[in-house]
């Protein structure tokens, strides 16, 4: 999870979305991000200065693990997730290699985790990034951390690995066709 000696400080992408803006679901049916997805953390990124967000996740009883806690599993997703959304800063579509993540406190049960994350190095197809989540308020004490491995791939990764059908609906809708090749073509 240490950068190579070649690598280079990330750089925002010039069309990335301005501080203080929403990015946006990925794909509405993500586990993490997707509105329409009843099931999901429906975890909401905000652009912030250089190549770093911030995203609030808020702890709800079908997330339990013990009583009253939040599983570390669901946990792990608000920061992958969160790790993930800064790709969308670089203006690269990159999957998850390696996560890495500390659970420092336990987290209640509607509690909101202040997530915060930063790109710190790309070496290659490979960027490196790292994230807090923080109980009782944005400067609260850390009760979860992670540090993330993404690798960047093309549009075919999802099309040569989904399930037709899905890919099948994915490709017909032509917003979500628009941003994944708008990343490949404008790098
Ligand atoms: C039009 C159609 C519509 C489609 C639209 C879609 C839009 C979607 C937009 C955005 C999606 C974002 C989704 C975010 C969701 C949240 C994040 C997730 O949960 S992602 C899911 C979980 N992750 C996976 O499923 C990865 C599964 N793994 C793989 O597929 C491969 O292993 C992959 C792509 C990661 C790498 O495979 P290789 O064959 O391409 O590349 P190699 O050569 O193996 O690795 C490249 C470099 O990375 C290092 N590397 C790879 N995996 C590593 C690891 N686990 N640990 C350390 N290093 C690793 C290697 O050592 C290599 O490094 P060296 O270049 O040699 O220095």
């Amino acid at each position: 999870m240490t950068p190579p000696d070649d690598a280079t400080a990330p750089v925002r992408h010039p069309d990335a979305p301005a501080p203080g803006e929403l990015l946006g679901a990925h794909y509405a049916h993500c586990f993490g991000c997707g509105d329409a997805q009843p099931h999901g953390l429906m975890l909401q990124a905000r652009a912030a200065e250089g190549v770093a967000i911030t995203a609030e996740f808020t702890v709800k009883p079908e997330h339990q693990g013990a009583p009253g806690l939040a599983h570390g599993g669901v946990l792990a997703t608000a920061l992958d997730e969160t790790l993930g959304s800064l790709n969308w800063l670089l203006r690269v579509i990159a999957v998850t290699g390696r996560l890495e993540t500390d659970f420092v406190r336990p987290v209640p049960v509607d509690t909101v985790l202040h997530l915060e994350a930063e790109v710190t190095a790309v070496a290659g197809r490979k960027i490196y990034s790292t994230a807090v989540g923080r109980i009782g308020g944005p400067d609260g004490e850390i009760a979860v951390r992670a540090d993330g491995l993404f690798i960047e791939v093309k549009v075919d990764h999802f099309i040569d690995n989904g399930r037709p059908e899905e890919i099948q609906a994915a490709m017909s809708d032509p917003d979500q066709v628009r941003r994944a090749r708008a990343f490949e073509v404008n790098p």
